[in-house]
């Protein structure tokens, strides 16, 4: 090779490498482009329609190797794009502060929220919010507000379902002391027994409402039963009446058509005695006097039958008509009494509990009104003690209503064997029961009163094969000089709270 080839040769290599270095920076820097459009498609992908098109435009381009005078129009169209897209995102931003903040502000308003997640949530509010500069920054705050709506939530329902359970066994409480308070036929309280057995105090509230719908009609059944029987008692006596009055009228009639036949027959008898008289004036031989006298006496005779005819029949009429008025005031009478027993017997029972046969809430009322009337009068000693039955809840929880039931009942026995005659007990309500001890002052009923706490818990009370202990809290007080009914009874009650918060099983007084 020459040294002029050779030196050719030298120049076309330089050539041929400074090309590739050119061509390998071109690829470099396409390659680059190319990245650039990649990442911008992916983080601007779904932005903007157009803005995607665009960009997929721009990147095939730069693959076919377009010049760069031609990509410069895409450049601009994308620049034009991006800044339109700056536009819609700062709007975007202002929209999303205003409903964050919105979001935020309800959020604060309710009730319940834990107080850390309050706190969070203020601050949050007032700095957090305002350091926000890109749409993306929002992505943490909503996913705390997010959170606390999650929280917010779970306290509602939580809250909601504590109402709902507490609504619901307020509830069933209530229907229950409403069905004790029932006073009703026979046939009904058997029903009523019925319904409260199935009341509980987890029922749902149709159920409850259930209940009430059938206690209700029991109510009514009996409401028409004893119209029914006040009417047809009102009919019978109106009947009655009726008669008396239809045989009084007709009585009467008969005597004043007598009274007419008893004129008749009077004026009759007068005027032949008168005759008689002046006949025997006029006569003028014995014998014609003797006639005379004869015939009119035999006359008057007649009449004088006729008369005692009349009035025999008079006094018939009389003393049948007395019967048969009598007959009817003795069968008015004897439904009277069957009338006046019933309602007696419906009074005493409207003032005996159905269930334990203990005098009831509106007896007690009665008598304790009346000792404190007495008391104020004349002051004297006058024990008042509540008394409350432990846990009573978890008998009917764990054991049934029916279980409850009589558990109520052996515990009434139980205290009205375990009080003095001179003593009233009463049921007040559910499980409460209220003792007056008139002329026991409140020193001399702790004994006694401590004494029925223990009966009561030693009761050998077994349900399911378990042997249970029952024990009652007891709360008393003495009638003191300006008492009201209310006052001193508010004044055993605070006794009966602390015996309660004190541990149950026990009696405390309150002076
Ligand atoms: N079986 C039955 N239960 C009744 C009757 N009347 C009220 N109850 C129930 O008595 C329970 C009384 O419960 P609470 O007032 O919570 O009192 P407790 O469980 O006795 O608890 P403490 O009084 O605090 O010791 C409620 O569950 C009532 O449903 C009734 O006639 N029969």
């Amino acid at each position: 090779m020459t040294e002029k080839s050779k030196a050719t040769d030298k120049k076309l290599k330089q050539a041929i490498d400074a090309r590739m270095a050119v061509e390998t920076a071109r690829k470099h820097q396409v390659d680059i482009l190319s990245n650039l459009a990649a990442k911008l498609s992916l983080s601007c992908k779904g932005l903007d329609t157009e803005l995607d098109n665009r960009l997929a435009r721009f990147r095939s381009a730069l693959v076919k190797g377009v010049s760069f005078e031609n990509l410069s129009p895409l450049i601009d169209e994308l620049v034009g794009l991006l800044q339109n897209q700056e536009a819609v995102q700062l709007a975007q931003q202002r929209d999303l502060f205003t409903s964050v903040q919105s979001a935020g502000k309800q959020l604060q308003k309710t009730k319940g929220l834990p107080d850390e997640t309050r706190r969070t949530l203020r601050h949050l509010l007032d700095h957090e919010i305002n350091n926000v500069q890109s749409t993306h920054d929002y992505i943490p705050l909503l996913d705390q507000l997010i959170s606390f709506y999650h929280q917010a939530l779970q306290t509602k329902l939580a809250a909601n379902q504590g109402e709902g359970g507490s609504v619901s066994s307020q509830m069933a409480k209530q229907l229950l002391e409403l069905a004790n308070e029932l006073v009703l036929e026979d046939e009904s309280t058997d029903q009523i027994k019925v319904i409260k057995n199935t009341i509980t105090d987890s029922d749902s509230l149709e159920n409850l409402l259930d209940a009430a719908i059938k206690i209700i009609s029991v109510i009514v059944k009996n409401i028409n039963k004893e119209r029914q029987s006040a009417q047809s008692f009102l009919t019978s006596l109106n009947q009655t009446l009726e008669e008396l009055h239809h045989s009084i009228v007709s009585t009467s009639k008969h005597s004043e058509s007598m009274n007419v036949e008893f004129n008749i027959l009077n004026k009759s008898i007068e005027s032949k005695i008168k005759n008689l008289n002046e006949q025997t004036q006029q006569a003028t031989s014995i014998s014609s006097l003797k006639e005379l006298v004869d015939n009119e006496l035999k006359s008057l005779s007649e009449d004088f039958i006729a008369k005692e005819k009349l009035e025999q029949e008079d006094r018939q009429m009389l003393v049948s008509s007395f019967d048969s008025i009598t007959k009817r005031i003795v069968t008015l009478e004897s439904k009277l009494t069957t009338y006046k027993k019933r309602l007696n017997e419906q009074r005493f029972k409207s003032l005996l509990d159905g269930l334990t046969k203990l005098p009831n809430r509106a007896a007690f009322d009665e008598r304790y009104n009346h000792e404190m009337h007495l008391f104020n009068v004349q002051p004297s000693d006058v024990t008042l003690a509540v008394i409350d039955v432990d846990h009573f809840k978890s008998i009917n929880d764990r054991f049934g209503h029916t279980a409850g039931d009589i558990t109520l009942q052996v515990i009434s026995k139980a205290l009205q064997k375990s009080v003095r005659k001179s003593d009233f007990i009463a049921r007040y309500g559910g499980e409460e029961f209220v003792l007056l001890m008139p002329g026991v002052s409140l020193e001399n009923a702790a004994l006694p009163l401590d004494k029925v706490r223990k009966v009561i818990k030693n009761i050998p009370f077994k349900f399911r094969e378990k042997q249970i202990e029952i024990t009652i809290s007891v709360g008393a007080t003495q009638f003191k000089k300006g008492d009201t009914p209310l006052k001193a009874f508010d004044r055993a009650d605070d006794a009966l709270y602390e015996a309660k918060n004190s541990g149950r099983d026990r009696l405390c007084t309150s002076k």
